[in-house]
């Protein structure tokens, strides 16, 4: 399949559902090719933004460009853009083969060419041996890979996935979530996907879009946003930071960057309220002023060195660098 960088651009788009604002005035720019997560809690907003992206849902304001064009008001099948479902929505009557070469039957080719492409993308998710099985004597991922040929063969510049990993069970979930990043690698087309899961986003984003009440409160490469939130919400739903109030202002720390000290060394004191081993790391948390707890992740050769217990007194100490400051 062709490289193809065509970018993707919301411009001050919103979504009302009669007085209900699902999504409120978001703009953003996706990276050419990348894969992107829009990452949040459930009520958000990500499904319609990608049902609005994918022309499933009208916009109520603003504008979607793929490749500069402006395709807020175009069907579905004109955009350029594909959906895989969550419950990947296969028909049950017919063959794999037919479900992935289906939408190539609606605009009206012939059988011979629609399963001669159908073939060519069985055979890129590695199903060419299943073509002629029913959905349901195939297993859950093998459906799920079926529901990406079946999105992939109207050759998209964007595919658009909905939370595609949330039917799976972990195991599984985890090497789909490799199949889909590879995937996505050798097409070179940009993907969107929606998910609840910051572990997804992180493992899977080149870019993660976080996504609050409506509107995004942050969006960058996947490490920028890990390791330098900008709002406490972000900090707390990325995960594994401290969001502390100290005299400068509000702070987000990553737990593993707090180290323990003894007592009279450390910048701050604290009271350890509970030790937790984790196999690799140990999770310290230690009460501080205000009534605040913070956590220190500490590797646990280094925490079994010198170890603590509830009651303990001890220092804790950061870097200045580790220290990022929250715009709300
Ligand atoms: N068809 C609809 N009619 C009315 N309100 C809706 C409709 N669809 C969504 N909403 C509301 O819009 C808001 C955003 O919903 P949306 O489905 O986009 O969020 P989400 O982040 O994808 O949530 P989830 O992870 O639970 O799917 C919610 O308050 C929801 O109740």
């Amino acid at each position: 399949m062709e490289h193809n960088r065509k970018e993707l651009e919301l411009v001050s788009v919103t979504k009302r559902y009669g007085t209900t604002v699902a999504v409120n005035k978001i703009s953003h720019h996706f990276q050419p090719s990348g894969y992107a997560c829009l990452l949040g809690p459930s009520g958000c907003g990500k499904s319609s933004t990608l049902r609005m992206i994918a022309g499933h849902e009208s916009v109520t304001d603003g504008a979607i460009l793929l490749g500069g064009t402006d395709i807020s008001h175009l069907a579905p099948a004109q955009r350029g853009t594909a959906m895989m479902f969550q419950n990947y929505a296969l028909f049950p009557h017919l063959s794999v083969a037919e479900n992935v070469a289906f939408s190539l039957k609606m605009k009206g080719e012939d059988k011979a060419q629609r399963l001669s492409k159908a073939g060519e993308m069985l055979e890129l998710v590695d199903l060419s041996a299943l073509g002629d099985r029913l959905p349901d004597q195939l297993s859950g991922g093998q459906q799920q890979r079926v529901a990406l040929a079946r999105a992939l063969i109207t050759r998209p510049d964007v595919l658009l996935l909905d939370e595609p990993l949330s039917a799976l069970d972990p195991f599984l979930r985890v090497r789909m979530r490799g199949e889909l990043r590879k995937l996505q690698r050798e097409l070179g087309i940009s993907f969107v996907h929606v998910t609840h899961g910051q572990d997804e986003a992180l493992a899977l984003a080149d870019e993660i879009v976080v996504m609050n009440n409506a509107v995004i409160e942050q969006a960058g490469p996947a490490r920028d946003v890990f390791n330098a939130p900008k709002t406490a919400f972000v900090a707390q739903f990325i995960g594994s930071h401290n969001v502390v109030s100290l005299a400068q202002g509000r702070f987000a720390i990553r737990a593993d960057a707090v180290q323990l000290t003894p007592a009279d060394k450390g910048t701050l004191q604290g009271d350890i309220t509970a030790v937790e081993y984790q196999g690799t790391h140990v999770s310290v948390h230690a009460r501080i002023a205000r009534d605040q707890e913070v956590m220190a992740l500490i590797p646990d050769t280094i925490f079994f060195a010198n170890p603590h217990n509830p009651g303990d007194l001890i220092g804790l100490h950061w870097d200045a660098n580790d220290q990022h400051k929250l715009t709300a």
